[in-house]
């Protein structure tokens, strides 16, 4: 609750006024069947006349024009507060994300968190919504019908009374119920969102492997398992309103039968047993509108508590113990030191186990090894997308830990494995590198990782609008401008990760030759398959499951290194045969 009441906060003036012009509408429902009830006995049966019935005509027209203002005022101000709390709490559950590690990532499926970020917010913000509207009005109107119908026959009122702990124990029962399936519910709706979200990224895919059939039946399956899930929960739902509605017909029907014997008894007016029906209709639909207020809860409470699961998340990966935020990378020494590291904490098998490597400023660092061997994580450890389990990786002399993660990321520029683009023009994914960089900088780097030609080849040129991932351009273009928007970092150390790998080996060639001459001080550590792609460097490090087998140039690993040698032989074997 404490976390919530900062969304309020904001809000605050809303919060307050919404219900008070709510509470307005309350004393107009709990006056009107009293003057109702003075125009039935007073002015017709009392003979006091047309001018009484119609000053009290007057009077109930002044009130339904005053619990009307009440109404759309309080309506008004409970939807400001309430979208007011859930844009700010969506943009907090948003950012909280932007934080989170790659562990963190990994952690939760992104159909789960795009439920949160939508559904579930909504949830919140109809149950605050309804609650400004309600919260004051049901109880007021229950207190207020409940003094009414008193102070008109306190006998006739206790058979309200009778029905009032019966619908208590009823509303308990079904929340009790309700709970666990609204739960369940946005579960299921999570795993459709995943199963859509899965299909519309991986369209072609499915598309070329003819598989929309079994695709339709996995989204179907989910969809059916959310509508039960939602039947399911809705039947407590549907259960509760024909509830409500017959206890409040035989309430009344009870009022009728015991008033209707006192009226013909003479011991009341019908005026006073026409207000006293209107008040056990208020009571019972004030009492309808508690229940809905606590089913509605119980419903966001379910999403509140999945909400909080995000913001709660502990980033295991922070800058708050940094012990030297302020440095930045100046040269870009790379050094691993006795490094363990593997992504199941529980698992027996390190992933990347005892590694030890020194990589000094403007070297060319070529990495080899198995699918699998590790590669692609002992990369990552260097600009922290992960932590080491054991022993450190220091940038410059210095813990990647003890760096502000930004300086850290933008000395280190990466250009990962399955890097994708965003929607938007050629320059504009290019200047996600640095936002501020000028256009020839951006022909530069463009130049540099080989992109100029085949962008210029393009009628719109830097202009050209790229679809959702970059969909419009080749495996091989868009890995260059992948390249094109890391170059523009200006980082110390750039990581290619097998990211020529869709480009053919004459540009390949090119865009090492262009780094080789462009970035002399940069530390170039470059992952790949081919053997020709890191032939030159300055080093080359082979990895085996997880290990590091081998370190010199190629000439040394011709001469010392099996593992290497396998490898070179497999490609040239594959060579002949080509
Ligand atoms: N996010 C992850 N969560 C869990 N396990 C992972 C994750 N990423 C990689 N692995 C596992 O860690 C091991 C090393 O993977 P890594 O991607 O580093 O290999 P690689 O040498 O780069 O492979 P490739 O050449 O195929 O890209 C593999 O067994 C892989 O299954």
């Amino acid at each position: 609750m404490r976390r919530y009441w900062k969304y309020a906060k904001p809000y605050l003036s809303a919060f307050i006024i919404g219900p008070i012009l709510m509470i307005v509408e309350v004393i107009g429902e709990v006056v009107m069947p009293l003057l109702l009830s003075n125009i039935i006995d007073y002015g017709v049966n009392g003979g006091r006349g047309i001018y009484y019935i119609i000053a009290m005509g007057v009077t109930m027209v002044i009130t339904a024009l005053g619990m009307m203002a009440g109404g759309v005022g309080g309506a008004y101000f409970a939807i400001k507060a309430s979208s007011g709390f859930a844009n700010d709490l969506r943009k907090d559950l948003f950012n909280k994300i932007q934080e989170f590690s790659f562990t963190n990532i990994d952690q939760y499926n992104t159909g789960s968190l795009i439920t949160r970020l939508t559904n579930d917010i909504t949830q919140v913000q109809n149950m605050i919504q309804m609650m400004l509207r309600l919260a004051l009005r049901a109880p007021g109107m229950l207190i207020g019908a409940l003094i009414m119908a008193f102070s008109l026959n306190s006998k006739l009122a206790l058979v309200i009374l009778c029905v009032i702990p019966l619908l208590a124990l009823a509303i308990y029962f079904i929340l009790k119920v309700a709970f666990p399936r609204f739960k369940t519910m946005q579960k299921k709706l999570d795993a459709l969102n995943t199963v859509t979200q899965e299909n519309l990224i991986n369209i072609r895919v499915v598309k070329s492997f003819v598989r929309e059939d079994y695709e339709q039946d996995k989204f179907s399956k989910a969809n059916k398992d959310l509508k039960e899930s939602t039947v399911n929960a809705m039947k407590v739902v549907i259960f509760t309103m024909p509830l409500m509605m017959f206890a409040m017909n035989v309430t009344t029907l009870a009022v009728v039968w015991f008033g209707g014997n006192q009226v013909v008894a003479g011991n009341m007016t019908t005026g006073v047993l026409t207000a006293f029906i209107n008040y056990v209709a208020q009571i019972l639909i004030s009492l309808i509108m508690v229940s809905m207020i606590i089913l509605n809860s119980s419903r966001a409470l379910a999403s509140a508590k999945r909400i909080n699961e995000v913001l709660c998340t502990d980033i295991d990966l922070t800058d708050e113990k940094a012990l030297h935020k302020d440095i930045t990378v100046q040269y870009g020494k790379v050094e691993f030191k006795e490094v363990y590291f593997k992504y199941y904490k529980n698992n027996e098998k390190w992933v990347l186990e005892n590694v030890n490597l020194v990589i000094n400023p403007g070297e060319t660092v070529g990495i080899i090894g198995s699918t699998g061997s590790g590669k692609s994580t002992l990369v990552q450890l260097i600009p922290r997308l992960y932590d080491v389990d054991r022993g450190e990786v220091l940038v410059d002399g210095v813990n990647v830990k003890d760096y502000a993660l930004k300086n850290l990321r933008n000395g280190v520029g990466i250009v990962l494995q399955k890097n994708v683009l965003f929607s938007g023009t050629i320059k504009d994914n290019l200047k996600w590198g640095d936002e501020n960089a000028s256009d020839d900088e951006v022909f530069k780097c463009a130049e540099s990782a080989q992109a100029q030609g085949f962008i210029s080849s393009f009628a719109e040129g830097y202009e050209t609008e790229l679809g959702q991932g970059g969909v419009n351009v080749s495996g091989g273009q868009k890995q260059r401008l992948c390249i094109a928007r890391t170059l523009l970092k200006k980082p110390k150390i750039l990581i290619l990760d097998d990211s020529t790998s869709a480009v053919d080996t004459a540009t390949e060639a090119k865009i090492r030759e262009s780094l080789k001459t462009e970035l002399k001080d940069t530390t170039k550590i470059i992952i790949a398959q081919r053997i020709s792609s890191v032939i030159d460097a300055d080093k080359i490090i082979v990895i085996d499951d997880g290990k590091i087998v081998g370190v010199g140039t190629h000439g040394d690993l011709m001469q010392k290194c099996e593992a290497y040698n396998e490898i070179y032989y497999s490609q040239m074997d594959k060579k002949v045969t080509a």
